[in-house]
């Protein structure tokens, strides 16, 4: 049953013109502390083996001593300590064995009387009388001289201190004695003590219940056949996996149409349910955006000076948070992690995470929009070898709606919100997220290719990791020239020679050959325009065509280069359109959005496309010569003239060049 009141505010809040009242993020943050408590729920009781990873609700004693009795830490004798002085090798002391042997778990029934030893096993129940243990190696049994119904001795030749090889009870930890303190998060090692004091049972603080509703006609389940126009809902994978990691229980509430009757009903049902409501999409103020408008005058931040997240909305229902993160996958993690979390990992008894920085120095101008404070994902590279240089930060540059930047980013910087950029060599403060940046052996950095991908597949089953950062081939090149990566790779087509990346070699710099790769024009197959030519009759018809729409390439790639050559000055339907990469083109095609481009022959077999060749792309490796003795390098390399790799290369589509030099 949706509440009353509820649709009333709905109604109220349909009726209102939207507006985001931005506030800086550090308002925002203030306002969520003041309007809910920030501190754990009750606790709940939970089996030993259901305790991992739960959070002690208070402080546990321990119902019994560890280790419950006197035992022997060896293999040996249990004797009086006494009995034993000035025993040698020369001068052994002789014992008479009392007729039991103390093996694990068998009650002593003999008291150690004076002169006395009873045999006794790791483990075994010390007996009355005895004060010390000795190695059974330091014994000898007496030999021969053993009358008729005489009990057997040993011959002792070492003293024992009193307490030898003696573990006391409680000596572990004793009755009544705190095994954990609250806010305790129970590993195997935890369990392990609760275990040995004989706790079968945890109060842990009860995991917040926190609701993930994805909201958006286009959103469909991972996996799912995907319509025009329809995208993966990752988000709701992303925020329930990251509340399990803060301490919460997602309750999967599934994707829900832009549509408030339906939205509302389903909130009103997550409060009912959860103790906290984290929805994605809809917080702007497009056509579709109902998300917010269902949150009434429970609204306390809609709007936060921040990129990404400016669109972030937090409101109070019913006492308990509700969270609209900003359906950009990139803003909505960002958001969920700098407001929701701090929240989640209260109510869960957790402490708050801490997170490392490190200075870095950022490796290329990072411009930044005036009065927002921005948030750029970086990866992290070592700089010039020798570590003068320390860190280098690589701005991701994939904007909020990326679904890989969060995942792919080492850590995050802050550019100031009265800041209109950040400079190449400014020195940072990296954020880390995910633990510690591990730095790969190799760093690659430049243009993108899946053929590299294989490269890397393959040094990565030798067990060397490499960094790519696909910034293109120029921004690569220039990497290679500060000596800041091992690697360029690179597809750079110099107008004038027609040659590829050889005209752009630079001192300190060494040209690897790596592959060709076949472009050519790419159509619809079945598209008759295209029947029967050859790839350069097909740009020259293509071209002549109003109604055949090109989608070009960006300036300064090889392929807009090469398509340029061949257009001549002509400037067909569709020139302005002008993606960066291969795929984009492809996909344009594909989907109808323009009939024939240029892409590479691999793209286009993926994309189902038709191909007419039109020359070959060379895709080569800069190599800083300072770093070309380096170990990976090498194992680079080789792995690039192995025969594995030229089969690799070769399903791809892709021709090897010669061998390294
Ligand atoms: N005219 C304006 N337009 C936009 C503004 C603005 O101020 N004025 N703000 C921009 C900013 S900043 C952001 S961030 C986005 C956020 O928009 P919404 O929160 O309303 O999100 P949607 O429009 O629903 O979706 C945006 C984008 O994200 C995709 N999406 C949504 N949910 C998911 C999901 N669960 N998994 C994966 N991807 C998801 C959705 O398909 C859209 O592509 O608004 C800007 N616009
Ligand atoms: O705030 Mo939006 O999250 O910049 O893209």
């Amino acid at each position: 049953m949706t509440d009353p009141s509820l649709v009333e505010r709905i109604r109220r809040a349909a009726r209102q013109e939207q507006f985001l009242d931005v506030v800086s993020a550090e308002e925002a943050a203030a306002r969520l502390r003041a309007a809910f408590p920030f501190q754990a729920l009750g606790e709940e009781s939970v089996g030993l083996a259901d305790s991992l990873g739960r959070v002690v609700a208070r402080p546990i004693a321990a119902a019994a001593d560890a280790p419950p009795f006197d035992r022997s830490a060896v293999d040996g004798f249990a004797l009086r300590a006494a009995d034993t002085t000035g025993a040698t090798e020369a001068t052994p002391r002789r014992l008479v064995l009392n007729a039991e042997v103390l093996a694990c778990g068998v009650a002593p029934g003999i008291e150690v009387a004076p002169g006395t030893a009873t045999a006794i096993a790791t483990g075994g129940v010390i007996p009355r009388g005895a004060d010390a243990v000795v190695m059974i190696e330091h014994t000898v049994m007496e030999e021969g001289g053993l009358e008729e119904g005489e009990p057997p001795a040993i011959l002792l030749s070492r003293a024992a201190a009193p307490g030898a090889f003696v573990g006391f009870a409680g000596s572990d930890i004793a009755k009544g004695e705190t095994v954990l303190r609250a806010g305790t998060v129970v590993t195997s090692r935890e369990i392990g003590m609760l275990a040995a004091c004989g706790i079968a049972s945890v109060p842990v603080v009860r995991r917040p219940r926190v609701a993930v509703i994805s909201t958006g006609d286009e959103l469909r389940a991972p996996g799912s056949v995907l319509p025009p126009g329809a995208i993966p809902d990752s988000n709701a994978a992303i925020l329930a996996a990251a509340v399990a990691e803060n301490g919460g229980e997602p309750l999967p509430f599934g994707i829900l149409r832009d549509e408030e009757a339906a939205l509302s009903a389903a909130l009103s049902r997550a409060l009912e349910e959860a103790d906290m409501v984290v929805m994605s999409g809809g917080t702007s103020k497009g056509a579709g955006d109902v998300s917010h408008r269902i949150l009434g005058d429970g609204v306390i931040v809609h709007g936060v000076a921040l990129k990404p997240g400016k669109p972030l909305c937090i409101a109070r229902l019913r006492d308990k948070p509700v969270f609209v993160l900003p359906g950009f996958p990139t803003s909505a993690v960002f958001t969920f992690h700098r407001f929701a979390v701090p929240l989640l990992r209260a109510m869960a008894g957790l402490p708050e995470r801490v997170e490392a920085e490190v200075p870095a120095r950022l490796a290329v101008r990072m411009p930044s929009e005036l009065g927002r404070e921005e948030y750029v994902m970086a990866s992290l590279a070592q700089g010039q070898d020798g570590g003068e240089d320390g860190l280098m930060a690589w701005p991701l540059g994939k904007g909020s709606g990326s679904v890989t930047a969060f995942g792919a980013a080492d850590g995050f910087f802050a550019i100031p919100a009265l800041d209109q950029g950040a400079e190449a060599g400014q020195a940072l403060r990296v954020t880390l997220i995910g633990g510690p940046a591990r730095l790969p052996a190799l760093t690659i950095i430049g243009s993108h290719c899946v053929g590299l991908d294989a490269m890397l597949d393959l040094l990565a089953a030798e067990g060397i990791g490499a960094r790519s950062l696909a910034v293109g081939s120029l921004g690569g090149l220039a990497a290679a020239k500060r000596g800041q990566c091992d690697l360029a790779p690179a597809h750079l087509l110099d107008p004038k020679t027609g040659a590829y990346n050889a005209p752009f070699l630079a001192p300190g710099l060494r040209l690897v050959p790596g592959w060709r790769r076949l472009q050519g024009v790419v159509f619809r197959p079945g598209d008759g325009r295209f029947a029967g030519m050859d790839g350069a009759a097909a740009v020259a018809a293509a071209s002549a065509d109003p109604r055949c729409l090109l989608v070009n390439r960006n300036a300064g790639s090889g392929t807009r280069i090469l398509l340029d050559g061949l257009l001549g000055g002509a400037r067909p339907a569709g020139y302005a359109n002008q993606p960066k990469s291969h795929n984009a083109v492809a996909a344009a095609v594909a989907q109808g959005r323009a009939d024939w481009g240029v892409a590479i022959e691999t793209v286009a077999r993926a994309y189902g496309l038709g191909f007419l060749p039109l020359a070959d792309e060379h895709y080569d490796f800069f190599l800083a010569e300072a770093r070309a003795d380096r170990a990976p390098v090498r194992a680079f390399l080789r792995v690039l003239d192995s025969a594995e790799s030229q089969a690799r290369l070769a399903a791809l589509g892709f021709r090897r060049m010669a061998a390294a030099a």
